[in-house]
């Protein structure tokens, strides 16, 4: 797994070959360790290289080895045996060097890396901390800020940032293994000491303490319950405190803590999810593997509302051009200053010139006859969206694909109005849309294979993580958020208040709780959707009573609350007050408290003492179960999917992993016992009846994660 050969006569050239990304696996770590003794073994062999088969140096330690027993040699004594050596060492970085690789690329004595070259130690993002000295040594090399942020953040680093921090010694356009092997042949005699990092002094500012309590500080209020940020800052405080191998000892004892955590799994689990959801199938047979994608280069984004100008954004900044189409000149040239200056900002962000030749605006459909693929993304309202499909269906060329945004119409219905169904997928994007991850593909039942490939690989280009969905009310995420934000509603009703709520669900590590999310979205989006769905206003049952809607409890707390003019951050009133309208500072606001005691009172519902379990399990349990609806109705492929869209889409600590897998550290018959608990105790709630699939699962004997898909309804989903 490593391949040894010597090059113009005296360097060992040593090549990790384990594709695709040459992980450290065991036999990777035995091959460098016997290459390395063979090199400074060999009188003839002045200096060496190392670098990664196939343009990759190296993506790190092997994951899918953290499951099983270690075996082969450990990194650590493998690093230390390069550095310590006394033949020079080069590291060619092409491609990537990460966690482990960068740890490997940091014991040795140079660094050489291609301009394309990405390295990082992105450790954090696994519930982990880089325990193969990257969190002595990084330190010892550019300094304790730069490494705090580094290793904190597990950012991705440009070879011209390495370059300008120190983390490279040089960078080429051309071969950067032809450099490393020239470069070492001319530093061989030079003293290698200088150039060991383990004996180096950590460069700190004067104010070392104030440092390391500032990053904790931030990072704590970050890491929303993680441990592994934290534990990184405390190990490299022992970079700038300790000497290197008692810094060594606490990497070591800090790495102990997180190993095995269930934080660590649930990030480990996340990273292999992410990569699974793109690998997609259909129950006709086709699948990523074999439905390729239609080139796309012209698209167009119909409606410059919040959504679409975020699109817009989104598929400008991944270097596409975007004809954007609005209704009338005002509203197109709001539009336009809008994109322009969001444009603008993020360019300026990045220190780069805003790609605004690639956007047209119009008003005339017309000019749609040579778009690729259209993007509709206008007002939530089914009739409109008809209109506009039937439109695109006739100006726009006979194989262009039809998409839309909705957030949870019916796509078929859709679909059913152009001339062309199977050119008609759903592409939900989540707001803002040039920020947030989560795509959401909706593959309508007529939908082709084509279709689905072309508006997931779209998704990639914009750097979305694609999630393919089945076609029904909310799609995944929001079918699932429903009875979530009932749940909420409900525990107002019996006595708990927005603070309560939120700040069980912020314990639980979400960014924002329930009712602080629905401010920001703004109360009267769910208003006008309820409205329409006749759970609300002039077409309400005259027979229902207030708390009952088709045949099932209902709270119309949220419609009174909109009825009091309170529509969230816009105005400034919401279920919190703001300090102005558009303001974010939420302070708990005593007239909501009262206009709850007053609807208790009025309805005779007496208050009782809510605790934060109650809220976590109820509004979870209820979210998780729908979650296990979708997969046996076949709407969710898998696990993974309902997980990625969660801590995509929906702010979902990543260190839990997502719902479904939250669910299975919860322990099913857990999850199955309390929602039982909770439908007897409300028995008018529906969504609290446990699902079939979550029955059978624990009748089963609560089978892991990975197995869930053999125990669904139907062999294969209705994607
Ligand atoms: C003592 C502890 C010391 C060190 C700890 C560590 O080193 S932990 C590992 C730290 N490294 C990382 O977090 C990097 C992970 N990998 C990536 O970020 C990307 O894979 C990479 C290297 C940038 C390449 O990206 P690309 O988009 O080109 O490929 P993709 O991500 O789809 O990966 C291709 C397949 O390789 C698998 N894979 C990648 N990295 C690892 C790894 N470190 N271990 C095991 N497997 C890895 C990935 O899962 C893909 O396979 P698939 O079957 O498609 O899932």
């Amino acid at each position: 797994m490593a391949r040894y050969e010597q090059v113009q006569g005296t360097v060992a050239l040593i090549t990790l070959t384990n594709p695709p990304v040459n992980a450290l696996s065991a036999a990777v770590r035995l091959g460098i360790t016997e290459t390395v003794t063979r090199a400074l073994r060999d009188p003839e062999v002045k200096s060496m290289v190392i670098c990664g088969e196939n343009g990759v140096f190296c993506g790190g330690a092997d994951i899918r080895e953290f499951a099983k027993p270690m075996s082969g040699p450990p990194l650590v004594p493998m690093i230390a045996a390069i550095e310590e050596g006394e033949k020079p060492v080069v590291a060619a970085i092409e491609g990537a060097a990460f966690g482990g690789g960068l740890e490997l690329a940091l014991g040795c004595h140079y660094r050489i890396a291609h301009s394309k070259a990405r390295v990082g130690l992105p450790e954090v993002t696994l519930g982990l901390l880089p325990a193969a000295g990257g969190t002595q040594r990084l330190p010892r090399l550019i300094g304790l800020a730069p490494a705090l942020d580094l290793i904190t953040t597990g950012r991705h680093v440009t070879a011209q940032e390495a370059l300008k921090l120190g983390i490279v010694d040089q960078v080429t356009d051309q071969s950067a293994l032809d450099l490393a092997i020239q470069f070492a042949q001319q530093v061989v005699g030079q003293p290698l000491l200088p150039r060991k990092l383990s004996t180096r002094q950590t460069p700190c500012p004067p104010d070392v303490d104030g440092l390391l309590e500032e990053t904790m500080a931030q990072v704590k209020q970050r890491a929303r319950g993680a441990m592994a940020p934290i534990a990184c800052v405390q190990a490299v405080r022992a970079a700038a405190t300790l000497p290197y191998q008692a810094g060594m000892q606490k990497e070591q004892e800090l790495m102990a803590t997180l190993f095995h955590s269930s934080q660590a799994r649930a990030m480990q689990y996340c990273f292999f999810a992410q990569r699974a959801v793109g690998r997609w199938s259909l129950s006709s047979g086709a699948h990523s593997g074999n439905s390729k994608p239609r080139p796309v280069s012209k698209v167009a984004v119909i409606g410059l509302g919040t959504m679409g100008r975020g699109i817009t954004v989104a598929l400008v900044k991944a270097g596409m051009s975007v004809l954007a189409v609005e209704t009338n000149k005002k509203q197109l040239e709001i539009g336009k200053q809008m994109v322009s200056a969001m444009l603008k900002h993020d360019a300026q962000k990045r220190n780069a010139t805003p790609r605004l030749d690639l956007l047209h605006f119009t008003i005339d459909l017309l000019e749609l006859k040579n778009t690729d693929l259209i993007i509709e993304a206008v007002f939530e309202d089914m009739a409109l969206k008809k209109q506009v499909f039937k439109e695109l269906s006739s100006v726009c060329k006979a194989d262009a694909f039809l998409c839309t945004n909705t957030s949870g119409l019916d796509v078929d219905e859709l679909a059913a109005v152009t001339k062309r169904p199977e050119l008609v997928v759903g592409m939900h994007f989540f707001a803002p849309a040039h920020v947030m991850k989560l795509l959401e593909v909706v593959h309508g039942s007529r939908s082709s294979p084509e279709a689905v490939a072309t508006a997931m690989h779209l998704g990639k280009r914009l750097g979305k993580v694609s999630v393919l969905v089945g076609n029904c009310a909310g799609f995944v995420g929001n079918r699932m958020l429903k009875p979530y934000l009932e749940q909420a509603n409900f525990l107002l009703e019996e006595g708990a208040t927005p603070e309560l709520v939120d700040g069980a669900l912020e314990e639980f590590g979400f960014p924002m709780g329930v009712f602080k999310m629905s401010d920001l979205s703004g109360l009267d989006v769910g208003w006008r959707i309820r409205k329409e769905a006749g759970l609300t206003g002039p077409n309400v049952d005259p027979r229902d009573p207030p708390r009952r809607r088709q045949g099932r409890r209902y709270s119309p707390l949220p419609d009174l609350v909109c009825e009091q003019g309170r529509l969230g951050q816009k105005n400034g009133r919401g279920w919190y007050l703001y300090d102005k309208p558009g303001g974010r500072v939420a302070t708990p606001d005593p007239s909501i408290h009262k206009f709850l005691e007053e609807y208790r009172i009025k309805h005779g519902i007496s208050p009782r003492q809510i605790d934060r379990q109650e809220v976590v399990e109820r509004c979870l349990f209820a979210l998780i179960n729908e979650g296990f609806r979708s997969l046996d109705d076949g709407i969710a492929a898998g696990p993974e999917d309902i997980d990625m869209i969660y801590v995509f889409g929906y702010g979902w600590p990543r260190h839990r992993g997502g719902p479904m897998f939250y669910a299975g550290m919860v322990g099913l018959p857990r999850v199955l016992t309390r929602l039982e608990h909770y439908r007897q105790a409300h028995p008018e709630v529906p969504h609290l009846e446990p699902s079939p699939l979550l029955r059978r699962l624990v009748a089963s004997g609560s089978p892991p994660i990975n197995k869930w898909r053999d125990f669904l309804q139907r062999p294969h989903s209705q994607l």
